[in-house]
């Protein structure tokens, strides 16, 4: 079976027709006098971060998004964070709110993320929208979950009734994602850093999500012939490491696995866009609902 013609799944190019889909609701926006704005709150130096949030930003600014940087340094305190999330929240000009994880240690993360408006949580991680989730009421639900779906229904099979596999458990994507895949009518294995067998796991999934941030993990001739295979891992190998110079990489084994897949995400070009895309689009769904 290894003929080697998965469908690739371009977020790249699919995050760019989205981002350009909301310059129209944008401009409806800034008709009314309300032009979507997204406040970024970066704390620390993490040079990943920064390129994200550079990212963010310069995207937001394609599709006529505001963004609004808070930049603090490595020592604030959780009080300090506090007090410019309340500020936020009471800007009327801020629709959006995400604080980049992760936060330098020391800060409470939990605190600062149920301290974010649950109106511009537009990253999905206060308690109330990952509990509306669970209720299957979603809000906002976090970007990369839903980047995650989206790629899925590109890839043109419908996960009613699949064995879909998680790896990792995390509140920002393993979790989340498991629920919408369960509330897609996939049945659902969750994976992570105590499970057993994960090779048995993966070979009997038609749909693997790997969210767990090893570079290439899992080889290609542990999926399934025809599974569709979602890669949210983004590792920087090391310019040391063999043929590395640097170079992204998932959590799966890009070559081999695309030799197995019916359907596969490339990284860099797969979920990472998709996340700021589906972020861009929670900010526009915030600033329509004012
Ligand atoms: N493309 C995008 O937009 C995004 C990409 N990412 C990337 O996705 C990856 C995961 O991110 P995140 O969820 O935040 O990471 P976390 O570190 O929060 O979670 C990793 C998960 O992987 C599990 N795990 C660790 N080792 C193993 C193992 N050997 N076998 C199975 N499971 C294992 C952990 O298990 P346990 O719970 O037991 O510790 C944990 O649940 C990272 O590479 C990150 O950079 C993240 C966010 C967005
Ligand atoms: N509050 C918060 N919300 C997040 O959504 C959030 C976060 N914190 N902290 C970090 C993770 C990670 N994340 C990525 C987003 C885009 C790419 C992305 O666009 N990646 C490009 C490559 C970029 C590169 O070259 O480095 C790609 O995959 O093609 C990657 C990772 C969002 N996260």
């Amino acid at each position: 079976m290894s003929d080697s013609t998965a469908k690739i799944l371009d977020g790249k190019a699919l995050s760019k027709h989205l981002i350009g889909e909301l310059k129209e609701r944008v401009l409806a926006c800034v008709e009314r006098g309300v032009t979507p704005c997204l406040a970024v709150v970066l704390v620390g130096e993490d040079p990943a971060s920064k390129v994200y949030v550079r990212s963010k930003e310069r995207k937001a600014a394609k599709a006529g998004i505001a963004t609004k940087d808070h930049r603090m340094s490595a020592d604030t305190s959780t009080e300090t964070l506090l007090g410019v999330i309340a500020e936020l929240n009471a800007d009327p000009a801020v629709h959006g709110i995400l604080v980049q994880l992760p936060l330098p240690e020391g800060i409470d993360e939990q605190r600062v993320l149920a301290a974010v408006d649950p109106a511009k949580d537009v990253d999905g991680f206060h308690p109330d929208n990952l509990g509306l989730l669970m209720l299957g009421r979603p809000r906002f639900v976090a970007c990369t979950p839903q980047g995650c779906m989206r790629l899925l229904a590109e890839s043109g099979v419908s996960p009613e009734g699949k064995r879909a596999l998680v790896i990792g458990r995390s509140t920002i994507v393993g979790k989340p994602v498991a629920q919408l895949l369960v509330q897609a009518n996939a049945t659902v294995t969750v994976a992570h850093s105590r499970t057993r067998d994960l090779e048995a796991e993966v070979r009997q999934a038609d749909i693997v999500v790997a969210a767990v941030g090893r570079p290439e993990m899992v080889p290609g001739a542990w999926i399934k012939p025809g599974a569709v295979v979602i890669d949210v891992g983004i590792n920087r190998l090391e310019p040391e490491q063999p043929g590395a110079k640097g170079r992204l990489v998932g959590d799966v084994h890009y070559a081999s696995a695309a030799e197995q897949a019916a359907a596969i995400t490339p990284v860099p070009g797969g979920v990472g866009p998709m996340t700021i895309a589906c972020l861009l689009a929670n900010v526009v769904e915030a600033a329509e609902r004012v």
